[in-house]
């Protein structure tokens, strides 16, 4: 897809963190369709600059568009730390938290975010909730006792006061998704996620669960694009700053 027929808050959005890349940085780059803008924005300006960037992909889709842009991709373990981390998100809460894996990439890109000095996301105006939980929740899971760690999610559920919602395996046509890990995806649909810190850690606590999507602490600075091609950031330190003065009342 060109880029000229992107999505333009996408693109804003996109061109916005792009704009923050310097020369000689080392960059994670995102999955889904939103960090594809990016990818291409990115190439774009590396093509027109001269950049040198170095590049780790956070799934096979991405480092093969990158690649196919003439970006540099090398593994994450090579390049060993980044600087940068620019990605999208199914939804971003006003903490910065993030709901991630709608297109079952989170597992990697928790991964490289975690590698980064500084991670970076990228939406439109739909992404922004007040309350995470309204996109189902992906957790990657193992297939070995698949049914078992649907059990013991359901549990979890449960114990928090979740329970009674669907715990999806997520499908394309009537074939399991798999990820670029060899996993499978549950998606859980909640509706709300009142404390997304309990579930995380309850998730964490389950064997057979891999990795669930919720980011949390994780993203530095959320630029969310508009139609009109204006952006709004949301940085962490004004966060930060934000509930200090709170406490301070
Ligand atoms: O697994 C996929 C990722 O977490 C994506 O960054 C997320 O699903 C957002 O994707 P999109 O930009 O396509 O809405």
């Amino acid at each position: 897809m060109a880029l000229t027929q992107a999505d333009p808050a996408k693109l804003a959005a996109a061109r916005a963190a792009v704009a923050l890349v310097e020369d000689g940085m080392r960059l994670g780059l995102g999955t889904g369709s939103t960090a594809s803008v990016m990818v291409r924005v990115l190439a774009e300006r590396v093509a027109a600059e001269g950049l040198s960037l170095r590049c780790a992909a956070t799934s096979k889709a991405t480092a093969d568009l990158a690649q196919s842009l003439g970006l540099a991709v090398e593994s994450l373990d090579d390049i060993g730390w980044l600087d940068m981390t620019i990605d999208g998100a199914d939804e971003v809460d006003p903490h910065l938290h993030l709901i991630k894996g709608g297109g079952a990439a989170h597992l990697r890109e928790k991964v490289v975010a975690a590698a980064s000095d500084r991670m970076v996301v990228i939406a439109d105006p739909g992404k922004v909730v007040e309350v995470l939980g309204a996109f189902p929740l992906p957790v990657e899971v193992l297939e070995f006792g698949f049914e078992t760690t649907r059990k013991l999610i359901r549990r979890a559920l449960e114990a928090l006061e979740l329970g009674d919602h669907d715990v999806l395996q997520r499908l394309r046509g009537s074939d399991a998704v798999v990820t670029d890990e060899g996993n499978l995806i549950l998606d859980l649909h909640l509706g709300a996620i009142p404390d997304p810190v309990a579930l995380a850690r309850a998730l964490s606590g389950i064997p057979g669960v891999v990795e669930h999507g919720l980011f949390l602490g994780m993203c530095d600075l959320a630029i969310i694009g508009r139609e009109d091609g204006s952006v709004v950031e949301l940085a962490r330190d004004d966060i930060d700053a934000d509930m200090l003065a709170q406490e301070g009342e």
